[in-house]
């Protein structure tokens, strides 16, 4: 009996490698069909403030943008807000803005909200946001600089500028919250939401 007992592939609505190896390295077969929403517009124009809502309103979003045009099919959205107290921080958009984000990250707790949501003929069938809770030590200019050096382009791709399951393990002193949280796919509510559905052989 194979692992994904649905009759297509599942499609992920992301870019995202983190989330793609996830899936993989879970056997699950799946398609990527990233959604191509604009993101900021829709969280400026939806009034909502708190993360965990903005993550479940992006998730959402993405998981309907696919789901429209793939009929029958189960598809995951995903999003990820980072908060530092009441700011909310978006991916860097270059290595300067690394630098600035990871310096009022340095010494605090910040929050990663996780969220995702599955949609299947545009309805929405599940979804659930995640919390990890993150203190970063504190670090000189220099450290900064140094990790930006050995990390490189890769620190773009993440909300805070950091792959834990990299070099970014070396920024932190505690973790509260699940590895797949952190990465930004809360695997084990979407694996038992799956499994309701009789969608996984495990
Ligand atoms: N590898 C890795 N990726 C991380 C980590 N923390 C956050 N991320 C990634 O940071 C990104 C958060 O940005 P999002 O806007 O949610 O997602 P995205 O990368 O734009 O991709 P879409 O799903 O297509 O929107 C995701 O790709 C997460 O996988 C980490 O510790 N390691």
């Amino acid at each position: 009996m194979s692992l994904w007992l649905g009759k297509e592939p599942l499609v992920l609505a992301s870019q995202s490698k983190a989330r793609q190896m996830l899936l993989a390295k879970a056997g699950i077969a799946f398609e990527s069909d990233p959604a191509d929403i604009d993101e900021r517009a829709i969280q400026a124009s939806s009034g909502r403030s708190a993360p965990g809502e903005i993550a479940g309103l992006l998730a959402r979003e993405k998981a309907f943008s696919i789901s429209n045009r793939r009929p029958t099919r189960y598809v995951i959205g995903a999003d990820q807000t980072l908060a530092l107290g009441s700011h909310i921080l978006n991916k860097p958009e270059g290595r300067a803005q690394a630098a600035d984000q990871l310096r009022a990250l340095a010494g605090h707790r910040h929050e990663l909200h996780a969220a995702i949501a599955v949609a299947r003929d545009g309805k929405v069938l599940f979804e659930h946001v995640s919390i990890a809770r993150m203190t970063m030590r504190p670090l000189r200019d220099a450290e900064i600089e140094n990790y930006l050096n050995e990390a490189g382009d890769a620190v773009t791709s993440s909300v805070g500028a950091y792959q834990l399951e990299g070099l970014g393990v070396h920024l932190f002193e505690r973790i509260e919250g699940d590895h797949f949280t952190i990465l930004g796919l809360p695997l084990l509510p979407l694996f038992a939401f799956l499994r309701s559905e009789h969608l996984l052989g495990i």
